[in-house]
């Protein structure tokens, strides 16, 4: 993100070069660049492009749903949302602060002012993985549902992808990995990966392991009790501190709701199978250091 203009931008904003994965400006599409995450830098807020069309009536149904009393639903299809996994939902994301309006390549459009949850860090490492088995949602047409069910098999056999990371080494080098390369891992080689992520404060590795596990635990107890939502191509982002001087301050928040819908008294199967994996990963990687 660090190389892309700010040209295009308000005064005062930039790029927000701790983002990962999704929209981004280096992406051209049909001529335009894509709008990614922008900051005021020293902020704690980050904004991120409202979505086109339902994605973006979604994501902004579900934030408002949790930043909002319970009994003041705004989405019709949310409404049900049981009030205890709404609150136990709310505890799992960021904080929403509203909707902005911002001319950004002289086009006004529709920001999610969001909580940035690195901004607490001196360096923050930043994973995001894409969770559940299924990454189309139920109203996607065939050949939508193709193109995610070709786009990474392992998705299935595991619930879960690595999108990329961002650490910064010993050196106070940055290292960033992207999706392509978190899609050539499958369930015999994630480990490689998530090990990679994990290590960035040299020899504490056990220590990362073990706080990612606590807090996978209170992510996992969610998802075992809650049938109020379904979420498809959505994320979790974990952060810890890399400065070895500062405690490890694991967090692992839930993002992109753009595909998210109410459930009906089900629970998230794909997105549980996921969770369950990814903790016999982090504690098979334990056996070992
Ligand atoms: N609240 C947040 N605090 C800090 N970083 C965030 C936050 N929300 C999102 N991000 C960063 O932005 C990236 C993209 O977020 P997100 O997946 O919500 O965007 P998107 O454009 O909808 O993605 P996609 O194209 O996959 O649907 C994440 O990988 C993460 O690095
Ligand atoms: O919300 P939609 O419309 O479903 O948009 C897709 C969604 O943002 C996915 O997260 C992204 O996949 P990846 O992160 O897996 O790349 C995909 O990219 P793609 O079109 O480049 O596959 C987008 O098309």
């Amino acid at each position: 993100m660090d190389s892309v203009s700010n040209e295009g931008l308000p005064d005062e904003y930039q790029w927000f070069s701790d983002q990962i994965a999704g929209h981004h400006p280096s992406v051209i599409k049909n001529g335009k660049r894509e709008i990614g995450l922008l900051k005021i830098p020293g902020s704690r807020e980050i904004l991120k492009p409202k979505q086109d069309a339902s994605r973006g009536e979604k994501e902004v149904a579900i934030y408002k749903l949790l930043s909002s009393s319970s009994s003041s639903c705004p989405s019709s299809d949310l409404r049900n949302g049981k009030p205890e996994d709404v609150e136990m939902l709310r505890k799992l994301t960021a904080n929403f602060y509203g909707i902005r309006r911002l001319f950004v390549d002289d086009e006004d459009r529709e920001f999610l002012v969001l909580e940035d949850v690195t901004s607490d860090y001196r360096r923050p490492a930043i994973l995001d993985l894409k969770m559940g088995q299924v990454t189309s949602d139920p109203l996607a047409k065939a050949d939508k549902v193709e193109k995610e069910r070709i786009k990474y098999p392992p998705q299935a056999v595991m619930g879960c992808r690595i999108l990329g990371y961002r650490i910064h080494r010993d050196n106070n080098k940055v290292e960033i990995r992207d999706k392509e390369w978190g899609k050539s891992f499958d369930e015999t080689t994630i480990q490689d990966g998530l090990c990679e992520f994990f290590s960035a404060r040299d020899n504490e590795l056990k220590e990362v392991l073990e706080k990612a596990l606590i807090e996978l635990e209170t992510i996992k107890h969610f998802f075992e009790t809650q049938t109020s939502f379904q979420f498809f191509a959505s994320s979790l982002l974990f952060v810890y501190e890399g400065d070895v001087t500062l405690p490890i301050n694991l967090k692992i928040i839930m993002i992109d709701f753009s595909h998210a819908f109410f459930s009906n008294g089900n629970r998230d199967e794909g997105y549980l199978f996921g969770i369950q994996n990814l903790e016999g990963f982090l504690q098979d990687m334990l056996k070992i250091c």
